[in-house]
């Protein structure tokens, strides 16, 4: 029997209108609207899009975003002066970098700049650091949504085998976090690990962060997973799709994310969670 679909994509969009009945809410207590500035350097044409839909989401919700596109040559230090600004900006409440970033601009430097009770995106090695101790505050926006996304199956986390594919610091390692929390027994997979099938194959849970198209084969999947599909290829066609071969994965799956559809509306619905949060959490008192 084929997979049921994790529809993510509707998901995220009662997340936000919940999120936009909450900020009518504020304003009618005579509360200020929540504040996300977004920062982009460069010209990616994928970041440029990313960047439009964070900038919808705010605009639909009824949050003041602050738009910020630096030409690719932008210094380090110019970056860090405006996050300092941001940083004291008391109309500012979540601060997003987009990444990549160019080359000659140290990542961890900039990430580390952003004030933690600002950090939306949730790469702060304080809030990391926060996941980790079992004491979230802002979580990664890509490992909460899929978060949401499994509790929406109504399957309960606790001692299930949960695989993991990918060890970054934006998605993997996080979300390795995030369902050691849930009380999965997790292992992480990454380029050095042996024998990715076997473990694939005992996994009640698989998450996959790659970003290689059809990285795994629909037949590796144990009958009844989940299968979570982080992934976006874009293929010579101009169609989209994520690291699992859906199709064939489908067939053997309790419950499958889509690509498009799945998890990348979440991790944007969940950005607009985190900000809604700092304000609520840390700026409303003063
Ligand atoms: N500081 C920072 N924070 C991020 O959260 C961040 C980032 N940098 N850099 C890049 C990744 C990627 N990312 C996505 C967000 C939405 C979709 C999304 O909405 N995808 C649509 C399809 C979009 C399309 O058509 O290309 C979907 O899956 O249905 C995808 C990817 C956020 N990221």
């Amino acid at each position: 029997m084929a997979a049921q679909l994790i529809d993510g994509k509707a998901i995220a969009k009662t997340l936000r209108s919940e999120l936009k009945q909450k900020v009518s809410m504020r304003l009618a207590a005579g509360k200020r609207i929540p504040g996300l500035a977004v920062i982009l350097v460069g010209e990616d044409p994928a970041s440029q899009v990313y960047v439009g839909s964070k900038r919808r989401a705010c605009e639909e919700i009824g949050f003041e975003s602050r738009s910020y596109d630096l030409e690719p040559t932008t210094t380090e230090s110019q970056l860090l002066e405006l996050i300092d600004q941001l940083n004291h900006d008391a109309a500012i409440d979540g601060i997003l970098v987009q990444l990549p970033l160019p080359e000659h601009i140290d990542e961890s430097k900039v990430i580390e700049r952003i004030r933690p009770d600002k950090d939306v995106d949730g790469f702060h090695p304080y809030n990391i650091g926060r996941l980790a101790q079992r004491i979230p505050v802002l979580r990664p926006c890509t490992p909460m949504g899929i978060m949401t996304l499994i509790e929406s199956t109504g399957v309960k986390t606790h001692g299930l085998d949960a695989v993991i594919v990918g060890a970054s610091n934006i998605v993997g390692r996080p979300m390795s976090l995030e369902l050691l929390l849930a009380g999965c027994t997790t292992v992480t997979c990454h380029r050095f690990t042996k024998d990715l099938k076997e473990k694939i194959g005992q996994a009640d849970l698989v998450v996959v962060a790659v970003g290689k198209a059809h990285f795994i084969p629909g037949d590796w999947i144990k009958p009844g997973a989940i299968v979570i599909d982080v992934g976006i290829n874009r293929l010579e066609d101009g169609s989209l799709v994520g690291d699992v071969d859906f199709d064939n994965a489908r067939e053997r799956a309790s419950w499958i994310t889509p690509v498009p559809g799945g998890v990348g509306p979440m991790t944007i619905a969940s950005l607009m969670q985190n900000t809604l949060f700092a304000c609520e959490q840390y700026h409303d008192a003063g």
